[in-house]
């Protein structure tokens, strides 16, 4: 049944430390992706508030880098803090904006909240160093360089629809405790979890200024924020396209681009089929395959792949189907054109001959989980990122031939290998072009301490917590030069 439109609630930018609607007067209609229909509407904000935005970043900037550590990350904590408490709330935002299931919607709230937590001790144990001049030949000894971290300016964080909490948060947390003020840029499809992620950062009393959050589309706002010459650094995750145009628009400032993958499950011949199959399962399924990091195409030693093979379709054909709100592993796609590019790379697959194992049915954006075997080079869906619950077998003869198809793609975010071979596993590892090798593992970001990053087209620049508040500082060296 419609929502009556009139009853839906329209939700406020926050800007310069105030809710307010914006002065275009224009709002952005919000569809879940499983209910179909509109659930909220969030602001078209203006050029110029962007601008207002961005100066009042500035000026708070100075009074928040100037707080101690602990001052900044006492705000940061009661912001977990509040996270926690609206747990549930938040989690049904998200659940009816993205169509994530509302267990994992959960996970993401607490997962933020740890992430903040953590973010916080991380900076409080960050320690500068000293130099002494003779370090070097012939320098002297009575030069001592005193080297700190101090914060870029402001940061601009654009986070994407698939973790519109974690992903921005992740960027949001690092860049304040680093005493940076912050444009938050949320996705469209993803802004009214960020507007309830923003209204606990703002209950927990984050000063006035210092963050503001402009909703509207990429395509309106975003290269006018990208193009800003009051931005000093650009914090983004998201599609591999929007990341190369966002750095051919920026200028001269610290970039990390998150982008996509075409992550590969390579198993050999003495894997643990049954640990390769859960793992599989799990990275290729989960939330219909619209994660970065999820196994986006079996690279299989021809030697078990039938069993493998038979191993997946049992497993896929039980995999729930349905709402987000029963917790089914297979949801709606985020939108009708999601779907409609992932059925274009099943009919592209099976035109060139794949092997159908099962699924290639679909409801509107509900796209069944579908099992393509035989897959060739020649066919899309071995080299394009579906983003959707489509998983490929290629055949390889030997673990030459399955790194040279890791390697082919452009990706190289992350890779798993299956071999109960721990010499065979980093020899492989070695070889593959990624930002992180998982052994006899499903290919994830988690624990957010580690490294996240990708390579090739995959991302430039390094995530996970230590990295960021890294990224979203500068060194800055005094020397004392000694009598
Ligand atoms: N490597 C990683 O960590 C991750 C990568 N991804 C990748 O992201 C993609 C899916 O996410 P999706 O949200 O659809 O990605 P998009 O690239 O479409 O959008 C990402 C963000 O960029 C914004 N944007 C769009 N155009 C511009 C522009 N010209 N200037 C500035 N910002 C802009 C979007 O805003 P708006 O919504 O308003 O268009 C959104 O906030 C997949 O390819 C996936 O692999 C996703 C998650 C993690
Ligand atoms: O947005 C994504 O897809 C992530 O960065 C992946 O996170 P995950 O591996 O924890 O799902």
């Amino acid at each position: 049944m419609a929502s009556n439109v009139s009853e839906l609630m329209t939700y406020k930018a926050y800007l310069a430390g105030e809710w307010k609607p914006s002065s275009s007067g224009e709002t952005i209609a919000i569809k879940s992706p499983y209910l179909r229909e509109t659930i909220g509407f969030v602001q078209a904000v203006t050029q110029e508030e962007v601008d207002e935005a961005i100066r009042a970043a500035h000026e708070a900037e100075k009074k928040w880098a100037a707080l101690s550590l602990s001052e900044r990350g006492a705000v940061l904590n009661r912001w977990a803090d509040e996270l926690v408490k609206d747990e549930e709330e938040i989690a049904r935002a998200v659940m009816q904006e993205v169509g994530k299931g509302y267990k994992d919607s959960r996970k993401e709230v607490v997962r933020t909240a740890d992430l903040i937590r953590y973010t916080v001790e991380e900076a409080l144990h960050m320690h500068g160093e000293s130099l002494r001049g003779d370090g070097f030949p012939g320098g002297p000894q009575k030069k001592l360089g005193v080297v700190e971290r101090e914060p870029l300016g402001v940061v601009l964080a654009i986070s994407p629809f698939n973790y519109p909490v974690n992903l921005a948060a992740s960027k949001i947390a690092p860049a304040l405790m680093a005493g940076n003020g912050v444009i938050f840029k949320p996705a469209t499809q993803g802004s009214i979890s960020g507007i309830k992620m923003i209204e606990a950062l703002d209950k927990a009393g984050l000063p006035k200024g210092i963050l503001s959050l402009t909703t509207g589309r990429g395509s309106v706002i975003g290269d006018y924020l990208v193009e800003h010459k009051g931005i000093d650094m650009i914090s983004f995750t998201g599609g591999s396209s929007t990341g190369r145009h966002l750095s051919k628009q920026s200028a001269m400032i610290p970039l990390v681009l998150e982008l996509g993958g075409k992550d590969p499950a390579i198993v050999c011949e003495d894997a643990d089929l049954d640990v390769a199959v859960k793992s599989i399962m799990n990275g290729a399924f989960s939330y219909s395959g619209q994660r970065c990091t999820a196994i986006k195409r079996v690279l299989v030693n021809e030697k078990v792949a039938d069993k493998l093979v038979a191993m997946l379709k049992s497993q896929v054909e039980n995999l729930s189907v349905g709402s987000p709100e029963e917790d089914s592993t297979i949801v709606p796609l985020i939108d009708d054109k999601s779907a409609d590019f992932v059925q274009s790379l099943i009919d592209d697959a099976l035109a060139k001959n794949a092997t159908l194992v099962t699924g290639n049915s679909r409801k509107d954006n509900l796209i069944y989980p579908t099992l393509l075997d035989n897959v060739t080079e020649e066919m899309d869906v071995a080299w394009v990122e579906p983003f959707g619950p489509v998983l490929p077998v290629i055949r390889v003869k030997t673990d030459e031939e399955a790194i040279k198809l890791a390697n082919k793609s452009e990706f190289g975010l992350q890779a798993s290998i299956f071999t109960q071979d721990i010499d065979r596993a980093f020899a492989v590892a070695k070889q593959v072009e990624a930002g992180t090798v998982q052994i006899n593992g499903r290919t994830e970001r988690g624990p957010d301490h580690f490294p996240f990053l990708g390579v090739k087209a995959s991302g430039m620049g390094v995530q996970g917590i230590h990295n960021s508040l890294i990224s979203m500082s500068r060194q800055k060296v005094t020397v004392m030069n000694l009598k």
